[in-house]
């Protein structure tokens, strides 16, 4: 049996949802990492005896468009898939749901679904600091019933998750983090890009229409030289000040 996580964690706050949820089970994970251009995940297989973790963040309220390409990629042929998405503590609209048929198109076996909250990668203030120790509780608590639920040979989701179909249209895209003259053209940022929107030899050249807005760039930049435009941060932060100020929960369904 291989347990793995396939995680699309441009900013880290999936990946730490992800292992939170997996830890408990005291088992071997292994890692597939959808931020890989050009990996070839249509050699991905799995069998009716593995257990996978899809982990995906909320952009716009729907899977983030390279992560749900690289994903349908993969032949599930009946394994477990445990769908995590991760959001910014405004609201995840269609996000599971769309993972949920994606996972379906593939073969998985959806078999549980959870949703995290973890710090917004555009407006930090929001949920900053998630997953924190309540987050780590549940995820943990989540992580044990699914992992019961697992070893009872019981497979089938029985609660309904909650989205719309067709989902909402996908947007959110068009903020475009740039290098700062601190920037010492080292091409991290280009390498690590999910999406190879910057030119290595030259970071401030984008292709605006290819980025995706996941803000990796500005995470692995070991000088703090990339950001967006604070009056752009400033403008998103405004409009998400009412529906973030309430703090969401976890949520698991199995
Ligand atoms: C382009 C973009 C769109 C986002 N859209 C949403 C959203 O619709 N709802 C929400 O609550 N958070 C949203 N967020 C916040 C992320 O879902 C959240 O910060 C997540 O933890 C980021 O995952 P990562 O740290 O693995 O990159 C968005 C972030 C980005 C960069």
């Amino acid at each position: 049996m291989r347990i793995v996580n396939i995680l699309f964690s441009p900013t880290g706050g999936t990946r730490k949802a992800a292992e939170k949820l997996t830890e408990t089970w005291g088992t071997e994970t292994e890692t597939m990492d959808l931020m890989t251009y050009g990996a070839d995940f249509s050699e991905e297989r799995f069998t009716e005896e593995d257990v996978v973790v899809f982990a995906v963040p909320s952009f716009g309220g729907r899977v983030p468009s390279a992560a749900a390409e690289r994903f349908s990629r993969i032949k599930g042929n009946g394994a477990a898939c445990i769908l995590l998405c991760v959001y910014g503590n405004r609201a995840y609209d269609d996000t599971l749901a769309e993972m949920e048929d994606l996972a379906k198109d593939c073969g998985f076996q959806v078999t549980a679904a959870v949703a995290a909250i973890a710090e917004h990668s555009i407006a930090h203030q929001y949920a900053a600091g998630r997953p924190d120790e309540t987050d780590t509780e549940n995820l943990h608590a989540f992580g044990e019933q699914i992992w019961q639920k697992i070893q009872r040979g019981e497979r089938a989701l029985t609660e309904t998750i909650p989205g719309n179909r067709p989902y909402r249209e996908a947007g959110g895209g068009g903020m475009i983090p740039r290098p700062s003259d601190t920037c010492v053209k080292c091409g991290i940022c280009a390498a690590k890009c999910p999406v190879h929107a910057i030119d290595p030899e030259d970071p401030a050249d984008i292709q605006e229409e290819v980025c995706i807005s996941c803000m990796g760039c500005t995470a692995v930049c070991p000088h703090g030289a990339r950001a967006l435009h604070p009056d752009a941060v400033a403008e998103v932060s405004e409009k998400l000040k009412e529906v973030c100020s309430v703090r969401k929960e976890c949520e698991l369904y199995l």
